[in-house]
């Protein structure tokens, strides 16, 4: 048996198992056919060892192999989330695959699906309505039981606002074509949105002075078609200034939404970080039909300083009449297969091939737009419809680009945003006005664009309810990637970024092939209103922070991701279903969160910047979604119900055996020439226990192939004999020496750690209860720091206080403490040793961490942590998805503890140079 240790904590001296766990041999050893835990040679340490235990073990059998999956699962227990409570039931009924089922990203319509949606804005332009919607979900229920206690402890308080639960809110984004206002009106009516905002949760309605509700609209349709919103939806339009609303709209989102503005050269899109607090003044460029030109100092404080009647309107207009193009759309998509030199005079046609280099033209240059049509006999059927297309593109985005320029020289504005539905997300256009703004102020100022750049108006008239509360609706908002409703489950793909050249006024070098074939729809997810978070206050620089270790702008690892994410995707849907009872129903929301993950997988592959910059933490969290968005709450509840209980009943005897380390004499320390062996050991053990018992991870293909192959124990014994200094990263004794001190030193305790848990049953139990309750022993206060909404098997806020209960019962310090803290006051907990004494203790609390993915952003936390966190000073973060995908390079103010197994092989070679299966200990003092 190489290399395999004696283990003091599980007593495996003698063990058969024959192989180790290695680097790409992730199995247990197939010799050991049946009851391999039986095969333990004894106990070694005091009494009898944990695994020798023959009722836990037939326990844990009973429990069955943690690969089983699940059929059978019933209604959830009072440890779940309830479905009902969390979000609101999706209506399938008469859903309907919109288009052929060959079609790559099909629609899927919810036709009556309705939440409980609370307002409605309208855009009516001349081409275009654009409609936004806020939905709310309904209120969780109060069964969390630690919610009052922490609240009292870090004195949370909502002020005036009312309180919404976490992830409470969407904001929808839809368009229609102004001439079929009649399609738009169908929409309204089938989702009732002008019935919205009735109930208790909601805002206040509208009702104008004869009892009628009333929706704010702006754009000229609002006065053009205001009877025709009477008559079929009995509402009133109360019409608000479209100048006022675009401001407010881009004010908004510049604000609140953080990838929303970006610059579009050569083909390459990058996200601007805007400070909220040096955003004022700019130039906004709305192009719409016509385009105006806004200089903006301020929220509500703005003047149009220019405009131009060549806009949008101009190039489909012409663009109509010169190919005879049936929409916009299919005149931009000619565009790319476009050839402008044929229509375009250049310089190099005066110059006879030459560039006029006195003055920086090069010969490619566009010296006259469409001015080589005059010199040739040609009729307009001898020009190809594509290069007219191009052409007139290209003339109509420089000449706003070169105009924005001069205003923004005229006032001396550094920043010009460009919105409007004319760019539609088309690289092309981007990169055309890019370059006239580039090459006009000679690279001194850059355009910016706006990814909700359709919007700006309609999202103005939304924030004129402001009056009515929403005004606190600037707090977060955070882009969610999915769309929902009557919409687009399945986004559709986009063009691949650099399909423009070089753009501007030289012969673009290359063109993209494929215009996205939405280019008309949205390149926005639906926005999510989480006021209730806040930037971590132990970020050492919130502004430098980055939450991603892993960029996916480095196409072969988008492309490792996405091929590991839809591998995984058809057993996640058959737990999925399985998790819902097996229902037709459950089946029928399983195939469609496929096919909506999969087309968001596909469309990220070719636009990856799609939902804002993409890390891998927001892949993860989209698939998260994905699942909710389909009704998914608890996919992984029962593999978490069993494999707690079966941890559960096995920590008594690790914790026996772990206090059974601390009883060496000084006279034997002094022997073996230590001064505290003990206690070093017990450190040391500890580590090895949460780095072990982070295999238990359902999103680890590697991992969950291993769980087939054994018990919930017998994968953590194995794992736990693996567990050889040194790590691949391994700061322990740089730990244990801030811990235990050296020499006659003894340092201070830390005041409070936040333990940022990970997964479900032997993760958090075996592994970071006992680490927690050292802590507690050593006079510090400890926060267990979980998910606020569940992913694959983490453990939830919800869940864990259940969890310490019930480990409570068997510890004395675990009890005392959660009782501080709160954790036990309704808990009705027979102490092993009956006592019901309530000596002090520091106390053991539980907050939610404001997310509900395997990773964590700390830029938006939950207010409960962010509260706990002021007087933290010691953070642990545990397991890959929030030390190492996420925080692996984050810097805190305070001491952190970084621990995780890497469980999967890709990571493990690219971060640190090892192997799956290898462990990470980084621990950092306060920076
Ligand atoms: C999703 C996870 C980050 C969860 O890991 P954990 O945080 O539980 O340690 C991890 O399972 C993961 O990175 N999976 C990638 C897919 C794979 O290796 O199969
Ligand atoms: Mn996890």
């Amino acid at each position: 048996m190489a290399g395999l240790k004696e283990d003091p904590i599980l007593g495996i001296d003698g063990i058969t198992i024959k192989e180790e766990l290695e680097i790409g041999k992730p199995e247990i050893d197939k010799s050991r056919e049946d009851h391999p835990v039986l095969e333990t040679g004894g106990a070694v340490i005091k009494g009898e060892s944990l695994i020798n235990n023959r009722s836990v073990i037939d326990k844990v059998r009973e429990e069955g192999s943690c690969g089983q999956v699940e059929r059978d699962m019933g209604p959830p227990t009072s440890n779940s989330i309830h479905r009902s409570g969390s979000r609101p039931q999706l209506d399938l009924s008469k859903a309907a695959i919109e288009g052929t089922f060959e079609e790559r990203d099909p629609t899927i319509l919810l036709p009556n699906q309705s939440d409980d949606i609370s307002h409605l804005a309208l855009d009516i332009g001349g081409s275009l309505i654009k409609l936004v919607y806020f939905s709310r979900h309904q209120d969780r229920p109060t069964t969390d039981k630690r919610k009052k206690t922490v609240k009292e402890r870090f004195g949370i308080s909502n002020g005036n606002r009312r309180s919404y639960p976490i992830l409470g809110g969407r904001l929808h984004f839809v368009k229609f074509e102004t001439s079929k206002i009649n399609e738009c009106l169908d929409f309204i009516s089938s989702k009732q949105l002008h019935c919205g905002g009735m109930d208790s949760h909601s805002w206040h309605s509208e009702t104008s002075s004869n009892g009628n509700a009333v929706i704010k609209a702006t754009g000229g349709g609002a006065y053009k078609f205001a009877d025709l919103f009477k008559e079929r939806l009995g509402v009133s339009l109360d019409k608000e200034d479209e100048m006022d609303c675009l401001v407010a709209g881009a004010n908004f989102l510049l604000k609140a939404i953080r990838h929303e503005a970006f610059t579009h050269m050569e083909g390459q899109k990058e996200f601007v970080q805007i400070d909220q607090n040096d955003l004022f003044p700019y130039l906004l460029v709305n192009i719409g039909s016509g385009v105006s030109m806004i200089k903006v100092d301020g929220d509500g404080k703005f003047e149009r300083v220019s405009g131009t009647n060549v806009g949008g309107g101009t190039y489909w207009g012409l663009g109509r009449l010169l190919t005879k193009c049936k929409s916009f759309d299919e005149l931009l998509e000619l565009s790319q297969r476009g050839d402008n030199r044929t229509i375009d005079m250049l310089v190099g046609d005066i110059y006879g091939g030459m560039d006029y280099s006195k003055i920086g033209l090069s010969a490619s240059t566009i010296a006259s737009s469409f001015g080589k049509t005059i010199s040739e006999k040609k009729e307009l059927t001898d020009y190809r419809p594509e290069d007219i297309s191009l052409s007139l593109l290209r003339m109509i985005s420089y000449n706003i680009g070169q105009i924005s320029y001069l205003n923004a020289l005229r006032f001396g504005l550094k920043r010009i945003f460009f919105g409007g539905f004319f760019i539609r997300g088309h690289a092309y256009t981007m990169d055309t006005i890019s370059f006239a703004v580039h090459f006009w102020s000679k690279g001194e100022a850059q355009a910016m664009f706006l990814r909700h750049e359709g919007f700006l108006g309609v999202l103005g008239a939304f924030m004129s309810y402001e009056k009515h509360g929403l005004d606190d609706l600037m707090i977060s908002w955070m882009e969610k990637f999915v769309q929902k409703g009557t919409e687009i489950t399945a986004p559709v793909p986009m063009a691949p970024p650099g399909t423009t050249g070089l753009g501007g006024f030289e012969v673009p070098s290359s063109k993209g092939g494929t215009l996205r074939s939405d280019a008309s729809a949205l390149n926005v997810g639906v926005l999510h209103l989480v006021p209730t978070l806040e930037v971590f206050p132990q970020l050492a620089d919130p502004k430098m922070y980055e939450p991603n270790t892993i960029d996916l702008s480095d196409h072969n690892e988008l492309e490792y991701w996405f091929t590991v994410l839809s591998e995984h995707l058809s057993d996640l849907v058959d737990k999925a279903v399985a998790s819902e009872g097996g229902t037709d129903d459950a089946k029928r929301r399983g195939d469609a969160f496929a096919r909506a993950f999969s087309a968001h997988l596909a469309r990220l592959m070719e636009e990856p910047a799609a939902y804002g910059k993409l890390g891998l933490a927001n892949l993860l969290e989209l698939r998260e979604e994905c699942l909710r968005e389909f009704q998914f709450v608890d996919v992984y509840r029962s593999i978490k119900q069993r494999e707690n209980e079966a941890s559960l009943a096995v920590l008594p005897g690790l914790l026996a055996e772990l206090d059974s380390m601390t009883e060496a004499s000084p006279f034997f320390l002094f022997l073996i020439g230590i001064k505290s062996f003990n206690s070093e050991t017990r450190l040391l053990t500890l580590i090895e226990g949460v780095l072990a018992a982070n295999i238990f991870d359902w999103g680890s293909r590697a991992c969950v192939e291993l769980y087939h192959k054994g018990t919930i124990i017998e994968i953590y014994r194995m794992s736990r004999n693996k567990m050889q200094r040194p790590w691949r990263v391994d700061d322990f004794d740089v730990f244990k020496e801030r811990m235990l001190g050296s020499g006659d030193k003894k340092p201070r305790p830390h005041k409070r750690a936040l333990l940022f848990v990970d997964n479900s049953g032997a993760d958090v139990v075996l592994g970071m209860l006992p680490l927690a309750r050292e802590l507690l022993q050593r006079g510090t206060e400890v926060v267990l720091v979980a998910n606020s909404l569940p992913a694959l098997n983490d453990v939830t806020a919800m869940e864990l206080p259940d969890i310490v209960a019930e480990a409570a019962k068997h510890c004395d310090i675990l009890r005392r403490a959660a009782e501080a803290g709160g954790l036990l006051v309704d808990a009705m907990i027979n102490t092993s040793d009956g006592s019901k004494e309530n000596s002090s203790s520091v106390p053991l609390m539980v907050v939610e961490n404001g997310c509900g993915s395997p990773c964590i952003d700390l830029r938006q936390v939950s207010s409960e942590l962010a509260a706990a966190a002021k007087d933290a000073d010691l953070i642990i973060l545990e397991g890959m998805g929030r030390a190492l995908h996420t925080n692996f390079n984050a810097r805190f103010k305070c001491e952190a503890l970084k621990l995780a197994m890497v469980k999967n092989q890709r990571l493990a070679e690219k971060l640190i140079k090892g192997n799956i299966y290898d462990c990470v200990c980084r621990y950092e003092p306060a920076s």
